[in-house]
């Protein structure tokens, strides 16, 4: 892994550049990207400053899309992303798109037997999680064990026995913050933001992600893409942001390149 460098003023105008011709999809990631983490997913929200300035870029034709962890429909109701935006969710199991009627999304029909194996995983996280403070979300292809919220004995020691679970089912295991989550697809961001650059026929990716499991779309990527970690931690990104702030001001001032280019000397 090389070390990331931060998003310069001659990035961000390469990046602007790119954008204005439409030869860039402007993609993110959402927990701890464009919303701060915190302790009940179902409270998280992007930062006004950044659903403004994707507002911003969806209406100057910006191709968009929104890659993340969560089951789509929550990431449509936390996200509220504009319309036009591509949605995938599920680490890439999912996929839909904003429409001023609501979300659209493509059908996900699981094999009987991933469907079988996804049941008993639930089963035996919920019983896992018994008498803690951790809990079970459930997705349509995948099955998470969140431990934010947990006493720290317990978090490593479900941690331990939920992945453990997942090994022996023969499922993806990916270990995030705070959270266990196990896949019954092979899928991954990195291959769902590989399929949007071919229907999308863009030249460039431009993605910002948090989390390990965003490590497996940083490395996906070409080098003609922008990759951003947000946040300490080693990454194969070619650039890092300190937070969802940062992530913020970002997409403001690219916003307003997009808007505005500069005079030409
Ligand atoms: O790919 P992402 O959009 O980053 O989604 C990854 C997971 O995000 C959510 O969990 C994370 O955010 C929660 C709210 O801030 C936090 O409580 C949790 O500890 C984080 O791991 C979501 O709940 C998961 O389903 C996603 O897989």
């Amino acid at each position: 892994m090389t070390t990331p460098g931060p998003v310069t003023s001659e990035v961000l105008h390469e990046l602007a550049a790119g954008v204005r011709r439409g030869a860039t999809l402007v993609a993110l990631d959402f927990d701890g990207v464009l919303a701060p983490l915190v302790d009940d997913p179902a409270e998280s929200r992007a930062l006004p400053a950044s659903s403004a300035a994707l507002a911003h870029l969806a209406a100057a034709s910006v191709p968009l899309a929104l890659v993340s962890g969560r089951a789509l429909e929550d990431l449509w109701v936390v996200a509220r992303p504009p319309v036009g935006a591509h949605l995938v969710g599920g680490h890439g199991a999912e996929h839909g798109h904003a429409t001023a009627d609501g979300l659209v999304r493509e059908p996900l029909a699981l094999p009987p037997e991933a469907a079988r194996t996804l049941e008993e995983l639930a089963a035996a996280l919920e019983a896992l999680v018994a008498g803690t403070t951790a809990r079970v979300e459930h997705k349509p292809a995948s099955v998470v064990l969140h431990t934010r919220t947990a006493a720290p004995d317990d978090a490593a020691r479900l941690t331990r026995a939920a992945a453990s679970a997942g090994h022996d089912a023969g499922v993806d295991v990916l270990a995030g913050k705070d959270v266990v989550e196990l896949s019954v697809l092979d899928v991954s961001k990195g291959e769902a933001l590989r399929g949007l650059r071919d229907r999308l026929g863009v030249a460039q990716v431009f993605y910002a992600g948090d989390d390990v499991t965003d490590e497996r779309a940083f490395a996906a990527l070409e080098p003609q893409d922008v990759t951003v970690k947000v946040g300490p931690g080693p990454t194969a990104a070619r650039h890092r942001v300190a937070d969802p702030a940062a992530v913020a001001a970002l997409l403001s001032d690219l916003a307003a390149l997009v808007a505005a280019p500069p005079a030409a000397p």
